[in-house]
């Protein structure tokens, strides 16, 4: 039972105990660990808790957990990505929103880099190959020489413009869609901008997702803008699997459109649809682009002091959205 006078703090879907312990909250709060993997789970866990870290992008945290969270003064994303949390209805409940923007910025450009490298160099059918007995670098033929090449970003904010930079040192030219950036990011990284993502498509070899998940970027890869790519054209996804409509993957893979497909993250997780998980030409890897150990002690650390700021009045370093006071 969390004793009177603390905080209760809610780390609401976190799995291993291990990893739990925060000091940074010892001397306010009370934790307590949900292990919730959905809304259902979730909600019987609210009513006490002052405030709440979600490790995942699941559970989903809508109006109804809302409603249900009487005493909740602050959520925190210990993460980029905050797709799963209603921010409407945060702001009308009166619920600061807090996401940790950069303690993997350079983990998921690594990763991109690596899908990208992994699949251009044909790692796939070459190992798929030694697996099955054959030994002979005909199974690479194909692989493009990288410097000259186009690597378009689609969103070149922190993550697409940490890919950009070490896209460079392999002698791409890099290419980035980011329709609201301000001007001069292109200068500052010695890339180019393309006004129409249409543009970026043409020209690109090489397509990696930056942006985050909302309408705009919804199946952002879809028949139509597939059919804008270059034949045999790479596509990588750290960003959210909703950013891809998979049956246009599928079908972009089938006619050759594009050769390969790197993806981190995928609509449904964890991967159910077997046709990707098995697809010869898709390297996946589990929603992990964004770990390192390092790169986790400073997301857990950074997640608890932004929860003690706003329990002890103080701004938040990394708000999301403006609350006012709660309208129920
Ligand atoms: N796989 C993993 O483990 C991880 C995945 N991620 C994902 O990566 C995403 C990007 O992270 P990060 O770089 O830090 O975020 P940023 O917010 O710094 O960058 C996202 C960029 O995308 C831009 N954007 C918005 N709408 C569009 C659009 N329609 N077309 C093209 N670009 C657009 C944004 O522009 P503007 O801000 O001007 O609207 C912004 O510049 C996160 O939102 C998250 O979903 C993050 C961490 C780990
Ligand atoms: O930080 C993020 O948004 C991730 O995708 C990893 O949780």
């Amino acid at each position: 039972m969390p004793s009177p006078g603390r905080f209760n703090v809610l780390v609401a879907d976190f799995l291993d105990e291990t990893l739990v312990e925060v000091p940074i909250l010892d001397d306010v709060a009370t934790l307590s660990l949900g292990r919730a993997m959905n809304e259902t789970e979730l909600v019987p866990l609210l009513p006490q808790a002052d405030a709440i870290i979600l490790f995942h992008d699941i559970p989903r945290f809508s109006e109804t957990s809302f409603e249900v969270a009487e005493r909740c003064r602050c959520i925190v994303r210990a993460g980029v990505g905050f797709n799963n949390v209603d921010l409407d209805a945060a702001t009308r409940h009166g619920v600061q929103i807090c996401n940790v923007p950069d303690y993997g910025t350079e983990e998921v450009a690594d990763h991109a880099i690596m899908f990208l490298l992994a699949l251009a160099r044909r790692m796939l059918p070459c190992h798929d190959a030694i697996r099955g007995g054959l030994w002979n670098y005909t199974t690479a033929l194909g692989t493009p020489r990288l410097r000259g090449k186009t690597l378009g970003l689609i969103g070149c904010g922190r993550i697409g413009a940490a890919t950009a930079l070490r896209a460079k040192a392999f002698g791409l030219n890099v290419v980035f869609y980011d329709p609201h950036l301000p001007e001069g990011v292109d200068k500052a990284l010695g890339i180019h901008r393309a006004h129409r993502l249409e543009e970026l498509l043409e020209q690109s070899d090489f397509v990696s997702l930056h942006c985050y998940l909302d309408e705009s970027t919804h199946h952002i890869i879809n028949p139509a803008t597939i059919a804008r790519m270059r034949a045999g054209s790479i596509l990588v996804n750290t960003a959210r699997g909703g950013c891809v409509d998979v049956a246009a993957l599928l079908d972009g893979l089938e006619s050759g459109r594009i050769g390969f497909a790197g993806l981190d993250v995928v609509e449904v997780e964890p991967l159910d649809d077997a046709r990707l998980r098995n697809h010869p030409r898709v390297l996946l890897s589990p929603h992990s682009a964004f770990y390192s150990v390092e790169g986790f002690v400073e997301l857990r650390s950074k997640a608890a002091k932004e929860v003690r700021r706003v329990l002890l009045g103080e701004s938040p370093r990394n708000p999301v959205n403006r609350p006012g006071p709660r309208q129920d």
